[in-house]
């Protein structure tokens, strides 16, 4: 009977009497078997309870910093046995600063937004236009005329919502750069203007950030990385003194095939993955050239740093105090900000002609006239000429105009007595030119049109394309 009354600390339905290992000498249950069950039901709930609550936190055991959004999005670079889980952390904690949202900064974005960059900063004083898109492909034809920084921001944001995007919609001056580079570890050169490519390497190697530099123009491109590891070359190391005004082609004035810088712009992000990441040999004193016409990559072996450069060399002249004081616009020559040309002022504004009064007195010489044209001279490159040209327009381009002298009186023999001799260019710069030129060649009643074919299609005729 005792037996059968200490039944009751078994667990039920748990062990069979006769087999409990916990029976005492006499061969009554202690009880001890149903403690440790008890416990062992205990901790398994509590277990299960925990394990509950931590899947919901989206906690699981793994050796790295990455949530799960980031190993499924970044998969294929973890799966990459030359990449992996180091290179995508250090990815994801790294700062890049891009200068210049167009044609080589709108690759560069995207793909370090893409592949997940920590911070990007994406800086542009510049709006969208309509020219930008064959090229620039972080914008939109809905974008036209916002921000291009702004317009930069949507588009990798809506590309990666993991990373995180600062925007600077201004221009990139030496008050500004030490501040702004300082918060970033590198940073990715693709602005278009000499002022901006020696203050950004001076400004890099004052902060000791690397500089991924490129640059695309017509169907060439180059690109390199400066002030990178112990004795790597800054930008006024290659280049000390700046190139002269007129020998820097512009996008604007030379063209370029979209896709080239399209292509540098994808390289500077892969040097600056390598950079962050520790992977690969980077573009150290060396520099890619690109030649897209006959579609060879070359490498140029580039000099080491040297010593009397005043930015990076033994002697250094520029520093954090003297950086921001420095002229840029006055050591290049060149406005520190690639627009249109600063307009000339050759020929007093009272000797030219606006473009609406020009479109008078051409109308009137043609009614005069009658089967005798108006003489318009058009001094622009032969392209633009043929793209489009006023009514009755010659085409003598002006570095052609003293060589075709003889054509412009052979031109002029012809015109009636109250025919205007008018000269027109792109913007009213070499068309001042050229009046000064047949003014000394004895045509004294030549006349320019103020703002050239660009002024035109403002004022007179909407219908004409703006270059
Ligand atoms: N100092 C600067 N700070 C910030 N952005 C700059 C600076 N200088 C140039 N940029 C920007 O760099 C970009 C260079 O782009 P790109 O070479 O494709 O030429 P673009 O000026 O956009 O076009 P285009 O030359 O055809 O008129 C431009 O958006 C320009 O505004
Ligand atoms: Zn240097």
């Amino acid at each position: 009977m005792r037996t059968t009354d200490k039944r009751k600390n078994c667990v039920p339905g748990l062990l069979h009497y006769e087999a409990c290992p916990t029976r005492d000498f006499t061969g009554d249950c202690t009880g001890a078997y149903k403690w440790l069950i008890t416990a062992i039901y205990f901790w398994r709930t509590n277990f299960f309870v925990k394990s509950k609550q931590a899947a919901k936190a989206g906690t699981y055991a793994a050796e790295h910093s990455l949530n799960k959004h980031q190993v499924e999005r970044y998969s294929r670079h973890l799966l990459l046995n030359s990449f992996g889980l180091t290179a995508q952390e250090k990815l994801c904690s790294s700062s890049v600063l891009i200068v210049g949202c167009g044609g080589l900064g709108s690759p560069a974005a995207l793909y370090l937004a893409a592949c997940g960059v920590g911070t990007l900063g994406l800086m542009d004083h510049d709006s969208v236009d309509a020219s930008n898109l064959h090229r620039q492909v972080i914008h939109t034809e809905e974008r036209v005329g916002t921000s291009k920084a702004q317009s930069g921001r949507k588009a990798c944001e809506a590309l990666n919502s993991l990373i995180k995007i600062r925007v600077h919609e201004e221009a990139l001056s030496a008050n500004i750069a030490l501040s702004i580079i300082g918060q970033y570890d590198m940073v990715l050169d693709c602005s278009d203007n000499a002022p901006t490519r020696y203050l950004i390497s001076d400004a890099c190697v004052v902060t000791g950030k690397p500089l991924v530099s490129a640059a695309a123009v017509g169907t060439d491109g180059q690109l390199t990385v400066y002030n990178y590891g112990e004795d790597g070359p800054c930008y006024r190391c290659l280049f000390p003194k700046p190139p002269a005004p007129e020998n820097c082609s512009r996008c604007s004035d030379a063209g370029v095939l979209g896709v080239v810088p399209g292509i540098m712009g994808a390289l500077q992000a892969l040097e600056a993955i390598k950079i962050a990441s520790g992977k690969g040999d980077v573009l150290n004193k060396r520099m890619l050239v690109f030649d897209a016409l006959s579609g060879k990559f070359m490498t140029v072996k580039l000099r080491s740093k040297r010593a009397g450069c005043a930015a990076c060399g033994e002697h250094p002249t520029l520093s954090m105090s003297s950086l921001p004081e420095f002229d840029y616009k006055a050591f290049t020559g060149q406005e520190a900000q690639d627009g249109p040309p600063v307009p000339l002022q050759l020929i007093p504004s009272s000797e030219r002609l606006l473009p609406r009064d020009a479109k008078t007195i051409l109308d009137q010489a043609l009614k005069d006239s009658g089967a005798i044209e108006p003489i318009v001279l058009d001094v622009r490159p032969r392209i633009q000429y043929q793209l489009m040209h006023l009514p009755h327009a010659v085409n003598i381009p002006i570095e052609e105009l003293e060589n075709r002298m003889p054509e412009v009186k052979e031109l002029l023999s012809n015109r009636s007595g109250s025919s205007p001799l008018l000269v027109i260019c792109r913007r009213g710069n070499a068309s001042q030119l050229a009046v000064q030129q047949l003014r000394m060649a004895g045509y004294i009643d030549a006349v320019d049109i103020i703002g050239g074919m660009t002024q035109w299609s403002r004022d007179v005729d909407s219908s004409m394309p703006i270059l």
